[in-house]
């Protein structure tokens, strides 16, 4: 240990730096709280303001999405080098877990440094810890490369299932149940689960300055960097595309929206085109789908969800979009009747069903998903998208359309959840299905289908 050149130099008591005090917060308010991730972040930046320097805010996020990413990994490697991991508190666990991502991920940062950091952010929260901490971050920094090879994880765990799971840094009941489920894309999809996806662009023909400025679909598409691209938008592989300020302009006057490629294909494979309206898209979350809608076709949309607060982003979002505000109510899609007051007697000629799922196909996007998801929430889920599908199937007449879109990869809330459905609804028939092609590029898996009223 003494002839080790990445020793640290002694620990002295200092405060946390700022970018892994953010990040600490963060953590805390995702792991201890259950916030998803992505809330938790842009709430602890607007927390601070304009106190945060940018550079920290970046490593702060990417060290919370790292942690995350490998969540499971680092969990096994801290219990395997701590001798009473369930004695130590919960906020000196959160130190270890970020200062161990640091030291085995983000290269670019001495391991003294990280070290040293831990070491008194664990002497600020546990005095008595402090030694603990110096000796596991040290230990881990000694066996770096060990570490580094899955054979460690299958080796030292009790099965191989739970080998695989530490490996990829999710759930050991995940990893068995994708196991099952998809066997041929369980490896494929906790591997990619490891990386950033692209970032997902959707370039908007109605903004009032559409064209201009670099960022019409086409001038997209020109840009360096661009991995594939769709009718509406394009994806840029991580770490290219346009500069932050840039682009943060593009959203701000309405050229472009953030949206991933996959999600705007899925939509685009269900031919919006040929929707006839009243639209309802009955669980627009944001409004994500209805927007992308709007801003290329001119049936009538309106948007419901169960959530309200989702909802409510909607009409600011129709504001920087330059387009005109649609009928916008909360509903639960699981009722009928599920249009708004103000719709009454109208029924929809088609009704996009945008599930709530899983989200097995998005895991390299929230990569927190794997650690909120729980194994009673899939059965649950199963049974909401049946209900939706059944109710909003009552709402529709002869030739109307009915539209399933999910983000997952599991069967069950795909091909299985349809066929379901149409041995219940003999009035249905289906016209086409659909799964993101070139998901190697994207990684990200999204699953459609769309039905139609025979009777
Ligand atoms: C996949 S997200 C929708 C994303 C959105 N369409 C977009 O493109 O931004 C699923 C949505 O279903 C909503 N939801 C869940 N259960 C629901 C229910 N019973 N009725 C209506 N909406 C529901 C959730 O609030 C969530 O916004």
């Amino acid at each position: 240990m003494g002839s080790n050149p990445r020793r640290s130099s002694k620990p002295r008591a200092r405060a946390v730096p700022p970018a892994r005090r953010l990040a600490l917060e963060v953590l805390r308010s995702s792991l201890q709280h259950h916030l998803p991730l992505q809330e938790a972040l842009d709430s602890a930046i607007a927390r601070h303001g304009a106190s945060l320097d940018p550079r920290d805010v970046g490593l702060a996020t990417e060290s919370v999405y790292g942690v995350f990413r490998y969540l499971g990994r680092l969990n096994f490697l801290l219990h395997h080098r701590l001798a009473r991991p369930g004695s130590i508190p919960q906020g000196v666990m959160r130190i270890l877990l970020l200062a161990t991502y640091e030291l085995l991920f983000l290269e670019r940062v001495p391991a003294y440094a990280t070290v040293n950091w831990a070491v008194d952010a664990v002497k600020a929260e546990s005095p008595k810890l402090a030694k603990v901490a110096n000796g596991v971050l040290r230990g881990l920094d000694r066996m770096r490369d060990e570490i580094a090879e899955r054979d460690f994880y299958l080796d030292a765990a009790t099965d191989r299932d739970a080998g695989m799971a530490a490996w990829y840094g999710v759930p050991q009941w995940l990893f068995t149940h994708v196991r099952k489920a998809v066997p041929e894309l369980a490896h494929t999809v906790f591997q990619e689960r490891l990386s950033q996806p692209p970032l997902g662009l959707r370039a908007n023909p109605r903004s009032v300055s559409a064209g201009q400025g670099g960022a019409s679909l086409d001038q997209l598409i020109s840009m360096d960097g661009v991995v594939a691209h769709c009718a509406s938008g394009v994806a840029f592989a991580a770490g290219s595309g346009p500069e932050a300020s840039e682009l943060g302009e593009w959203i701000r006057e309405g050229r472009v929206s953030r949206q991933s490629l996959a999600s705007q294909e899925a939509l685009l494979a269900l031919k919006p085109e040929t929707w006839t309206g009243p639209i309802l898209d009955c669980c627009a979350g944001r409004g994500g789908k209805t927007l992308l809608y709007m801003e290329r076709w001119d049936e009538e949309i309106w948007a419901s969800d169960f959530n309200a607060r989702r909802l409510s982003g909607i009409p600011v979002e129709c504001a920087r979009l330059n387009l005109k505000v649609p009928p916008i109510f909360r509903a639960d899609a699981r009722h009928v009747p599920l249009v708004s007051r103000n719709e009454t007697g109208r029924h929809p000629q088609t009704i996009l069903i945008d599930a709530p799922c899983s989200g097995l196909g998005v895991m390299s996007r929230r990569p927190d998903l794997a650690w909120r998801l729980k194994p009673h929430d899939l059965a649950n889920l199963r049974k909401m998208q049946a209900e939706i599908l059944d109710a909003t199937a009552a709402l529709l007449s002869r030739g109307s359309k009915l539209l399933y879109l999910t983000c997952t990869i599991d069967p069950l809330e795909n091909e299985r959840t349809i066929s379901g459905f149409l041995e219940r609804n003999g009035r249905f028939e289906q016209l086409g299905e659909f799964r993101t092609a070139n998901s190697d590029v994207l990684k990200e898996r999204f699953y459609a289908a769309s039905l139609r009223a025979v009777r």
